[in-house]
């Protein structure tokens, strides 16, 4: 049994052992800034340029890149639609992820009504709940599901990724659910530690958690670093 009971990512991407996750971590911050790039017509940046709207230095940066790869030339830089490319493949992101929200209280009704998972590839495709009150109300484009069919709403809309937005004291028979039903990639808000088995990757979302280490960096009058890039973690 795997156990996800922090917010520490479980490595991903390129190699047999997968990218340190704060690495991965910064692949996205890159990837963000490289969409900008594209969006104002630029096609080739150089590392300075790269780190600096990452929020990172160029060292870090170039360290990072070359794990998967050197794609750099020097003093040309690099080419921002190849780079994009290569590091949506590295994050997974050119597949094409499927995502149920189990619960349709306030925080899966909020994230069900965000449009900004399309644009980064994540289609949300279920939003489910057992309320009788709140099952085949309309969320956005969605129409709330039964959770009592969520194995036969999971196999018609080819979901491959789970939200759990539910209470903590249902939460692991959920997750046992979504698991069962073939699912290997969940996020939990739900404020409890879940067990999983191995082959199945579950990150857990802790607003409270990141407030209080913001809260622990406020009262020591320091910069915890960015999210990506942790203080005193090159990694
Ligand atoms: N991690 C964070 O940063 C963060 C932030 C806010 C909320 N939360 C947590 O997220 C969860 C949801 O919060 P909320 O404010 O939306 O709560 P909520 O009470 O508004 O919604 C929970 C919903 O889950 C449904 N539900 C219960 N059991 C279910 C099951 N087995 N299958 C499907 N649906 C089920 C309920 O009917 C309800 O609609 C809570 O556990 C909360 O503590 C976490």
């Amino acid at each position: 049994m795997a156990r996800a009971g922090g917010t520490d990512p479980a490595p991903t991407g390129a190699g047999e052992r997968g990218l340190p996750p704060a690495v991965v971590a910064r692949l996205t911050v890159y990837l963000r800034a490289l969409g900008g790039f594209l969006a104002d017509g630029v096609e080739r940046v150089s590392s300075e340029a790269l780190a600096e709207v990452s929020g990172v230095s160029s060292a870090t940066l170039r360290k990072d890149l070359s794990q998967l790869g050197s794609y750099g030339t020097r003093g040309v830089g690099y080419e921002v639609e190849n780079l994009r490319q290569h590091l949506s493949e590295a994050l997974g992101l050119t597949r094409d992820w499927r995502v149920a929200i189990v619960g349709a209280g306030n925080l899966g009704r909020a994230l069900a009504r965000y449009g900004g998972f399309g644009t980064r590839g994540f289609d949300v495709v279920a939003l489910l709940d057992t309320d009788p009150q709140i099952i085949g109300n309309e969320v956005g484009w969605l129409r709330v599901g039964d959770a009592a069919n969520l194995e036969a709403v999971f196999r018609r809309t080819r979901t491959n990724m789970a939200v759990l937005a539910l209470p903590a004291s249902a939460a692991q028979a959920a997750c046992d659910r979504v698991v069962a039903a073939g699912v290997r990639s969940i996020l939990s808000f739900a404020p409890t530690i879940l067990q999983v088995p191995e082959g199945v990757t579950l990150r857990k979302v802790d607003m409270a958690t990141e407030l209080q280490i913001l809260a622990y960096h406020a009262q020591r009058g320091e910069s915890g670093g960015q999210s990506g890039e942790p203080a005193g973690d090159p990694a």
